[in-house]
């Protein structure tokens, strides 16, 4: 099913419900794809369904200690600044990742420590007066669970975040009505300044504007796989242990019966909602919901927004050549993030 794989389980779902099984070999994948189907799987059956795999590719094999660890360091923002990764990371696939593993987590640390030293005002911090590294031992976790754990952060929190902004540039270029809305409101709020987190707060059509994102191209699609943990019973059906589960995201924010004019760019239609990233509602969950939901969504959403807002304030963009913006490529790959398949290239110019 490789790239399409969204796709393809969506129209199997038409045909056989929101809750289906394939079995591959000896491998059971059930998939969820109704805000009901997600809610027995992300909150009824929460514990039963929480586990994961953990493969080459995507290594996210954190426990509740590390998930733990996640929350308090997005809660002291304490994420380095990623483009000290950069010279490491361009160009780098996941195995290439793997291989130099031992430099990355070396720089990641060192890094990490300057910030931490910095910011050592909360006593309550797990790293107290200690060093990263050592606090993390004294913790109990062994050195190649703190690789796993910086791996983790790099590779969920980089791809997930620029994805989101560059489908909602490619949006923005095509529908240029929200783009000059969006701007007016930029310009309303923030004047000749430029965008900072403090001014977040007061930018609603900006808001809409992530979350209509994040409805069409949720970066984790089937979000990533659950593992039943143990034999459980959803909607009458038996899910044995060991069945990996996805919930289809991607074909929920696209139903028509959920979203009016689903395929839609039309940021609007959360400007009088009370859907938001909590992962309370199931026909909107981009960030998932229970005890798997993502560890970095207090950051995320706000980085997005932050960044996405800088690009449109700071700059006039353009496509090259003599491409229309209703003619842009807007068809996507499934690769464990949904990236666009036509990577988007704009021409900025600073504006005054
Ligand atoms: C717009 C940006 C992002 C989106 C939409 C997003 C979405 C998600 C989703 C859907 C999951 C899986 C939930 C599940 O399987 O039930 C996830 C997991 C995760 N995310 Fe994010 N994420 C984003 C940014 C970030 C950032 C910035 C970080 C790190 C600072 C991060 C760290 C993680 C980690 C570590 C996990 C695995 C959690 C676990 O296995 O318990 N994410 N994210």
């Amino acid at each position: 099913m490789g790239r399409q794989l969204h796709y393809i389980l969506a129209n199997l779902a038409r045909i056989h419900g929101p809750l289906m099984s394939l079995r591959s070999g000896k491998q059971i994948t059930i998939i969820a794809s109704s805000p009901d189907a997600a809610r027995e799987v992300l909150k009824t059956h929460d514990r039963d369904l929480s586990g994961r795999y953990i493969t080459n590719a995507l290594p996210l094999g954190i426990g509740k200690e590390f998930r733990m660890l996640i929350v308090e360091i997005v809660e002291l923002g304490m994420i380095p600044d990623l483009s000290d990764f950069y010279p490491i990371l361009t160009g780098m696939d996941f195995q290439g990742i793997q291989k130099k593993r031992d430099e990355i987590v070396k720089n990641f640390i060192t890094i990490w420590d300057d910030i931490i030293k910095e910011r050592r005002k909360q006593e309550s911090s797990i790293f107290g007066q200690r060093d990263f590294l050592d606090a993390l031992i004294k913790e109990g976790f062994t050195n190649d669970q703190i690789s796993q754990l910086i791996l983790d952060l790099l590779l969920a929190g980089t791809d997930s975040s620029s994805m989101v902004t560059e489908w909602a540039m490619a949006e923005l270029m095509r529908n240029q009505d929200v783009l000059h809305k969006l701007r007016d409101e930029l310009k309303r709020e923030i004047g000749t300044e430029m965008v900072k987190e403090s001014h977040l707060a007061h930018l609603p059509y900006l808001e809409a504007c992530v979350k209509e994102t994040l409805r069409l191209y949720p970066p984790g699609p089937l979000l990533i796989p659950h593992r039943a943990l143990q034999t459980c019973q959803v909607m009458g059906y038996t899910i044995p242990k060991d069945s990996k589960i996805l919930v289809n995201m991607w074909a929920i924010g696209r139903d028509p019966s959920i979203f009016n004019d689903s395929l839609r760019f039309n940021p609007e239609r959360f400007l009088d909602s009370s859907l938001d990233f909590k992962g309370t509602n199931f026909a909107y969950t981009p960030f998932g919901a229970g005890r798997r939901v993502c560890p970095g969504q207090p950051l995320a959403t706000k980085q997005v927004p932050l960044i996405l807002a800088s690009l449109v304030h700071s700059f006039d963009w353009f496509l090259p050549g003599s491409i229309k913006s209703t003619e842009l490529d807007m068809n996507d790959h499934f690769a464990i993030t949904l990236k666009k398949k036509q990577p988007l290239q704009l021409i900025p110019k600073g504006r005054k």
